[in-house]
């Protein structure tokens, strides 16, 4: 493909990454893969230039752009050689018009932008889009952090956690001996610091309520080294059966799935009831936190669905609370930096709740309100809010 070519395919590509993401249809990724299934003429130069392209002009565009020759013209205003390629010749995007529109750059899209945090500072939140590191956790269950850096001289130990290894860029983690036998596995340095502030430890009875596929799930069954209860629980089937595979591979057995119904959780854990010392709700939000790695999730944020995710965050913190036994904890966390989600949501919970703040184990983060913000700027994570809470004996 020509570089005008490669222009011209993102252009279309984004068209169909605007469609899905006005229609809740299928993730930017699913998308390009899809796109270039039925393009075998492209190379994987080709596929790489394109998604780079197509990526850069996600990053740039806080708002839902107009379309993808708008989203692309907004990168050309900061690269004129790629205007240049704008030239009207066979399989190239049109010449650009008189006054024709760009998409504006922003960060955010408009009506988030006094939603954060107030230590998510405007001048920080370029970060919020930076490229996310490949970092690792190592799997104690199956080794030490320098065993698995032996196996993996390319790493660097992560800053922050004590389990961390950094990849360098576009390391093929999936194809290592590591990986496959399950001495790492792939994740933030973020989640890997949230999973070590809930405590967990051999002999507790710990609850991981909304444990999805369960990254965290895995890194809290390291911590308790196998040994007595860890209910791993979510509402959507298809996740939880994903986790499967993944305890197999990291050799873990003391986990228990359960599949809850949505607003009638409370059934399918009754058993545990004032009966465990760590309850993770890890709930679901607006990954606002998330947007290094999906940065068009941005576009599909309402104030409707922020709305209806602080209803659900607060539910789920209610039912999380009834499960811990007297003396044991709640963690809270969520991957947002917004404060309806965060410092808000955790204080409209303590003032209803029997549970009393309580300290997190941390030293990365920023306080907020009661708990504590990691965040792409400050901590080079992902962003996320996270609180504890203590139950009265
Ligand atoms: C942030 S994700 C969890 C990620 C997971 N803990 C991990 O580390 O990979 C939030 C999860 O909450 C789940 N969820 C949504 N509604 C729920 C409900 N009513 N009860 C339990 N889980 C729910 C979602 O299916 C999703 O898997």
């Amino acid at each position: 493909m020509t570089p005008a070519a490669r222009v011209q395919a993102a252009i279309e590509l984004l068209d169909e990454i605007l469609a899905a993401a006005r229609t809740a249809g299928p993730a930017a990724d699913t998308v390009i893969t899809r796109w270039f299934k039925t393009r075998r003429y492209a190379g994987s130069k080709d596929r790489r230039a394109v998604r780079e392209l197509v990526y850069r002009a996600i990053r740039r565009s806080g708002e839902i752009p107009a379309s993808g020759r708008a989203a692309l013209l907004g990168v050309a205003e900061e690269e004129p050689e790629l205007r240049t390629l704008f030239d009207g010749s066979p399989h190239a995007p049109a010449p650009v018009g008189e006054g024709e529109a760009t998409a504006p750059a922003a960060v955010a899209p408009h009506w988030l932008n006094d939603l954060f945090d107030p230590v998510v500072e405007p001048g920080t939140r370029a970060a919020l889009l930076a490229r996310a590191p490949l970092d690792l956790r190592v799997n104690r269950l199956r080794g030490s952090r320098d065993e698995a850096h032996a196996a993996l001289p390319e790493a660097t130990p992560s800053p922050l956690s004590p389990i961390g290894l950094r990849m360098p860029e576009g390391f093929r983690i999936e194809d290592s001996e590591a990986w496959l036998s399950g001495l790492v596995e792939v994740q933030d340095e973020g989640s890997q610091l949230l999973a070590l502030a809930c405590e967990a430890r051999p002999g507790l009875t710990v609850v991981d309520l909304c444990a999805g596929a369960g990254g965290k799930t895995l890194a809290l069954a390291a911590e308790m080294a196998n040994q007595r209860r860890l209910v791993a629980s979510d509402a959507d089937r298809g996740r939880l059966s994903r986790m499967a595979p993944r305890l197999q591979r990291a050799g873990v057995t003391n986990v228990e799935t359960r599949l809850l119904n949505p607003g009638c959780e409370r059934d399918a854990l009754a058993d545990l009831r004032s009966g465990a010392d760590i309850v993770l709700v890890d709930a679901p939000c607006s990954g606002t936190g998330t947007w290094r790695r999906n940065p068009e999730t941005r576009w599909r944020l309402t104030p409707d669905r922020l709305a209806r995710l602080v209803t659900l965050q607060a539910h789920l913190l209610d039912v999380a609370a009834e499960l811990v036994r007297p003396g044991g904890f709640l963690v809270y966390a969520v991957c947002s930096l917004l404060r309806q989600e965060g410092r808000d949501q955790a204080e409209r919970f303590s003032d209803r709740s029997s549970l009393v703040p309580s300290p997190l184990a941390m030293a990365a983060g920023i306080a907020a309100g009661t708990g504590r913000i990691l965040s792409p700027a400050q901590d080079g994570t992902d962003g996320f809010f996270v609180a504890r809470w203590q139950a009265p004996c």
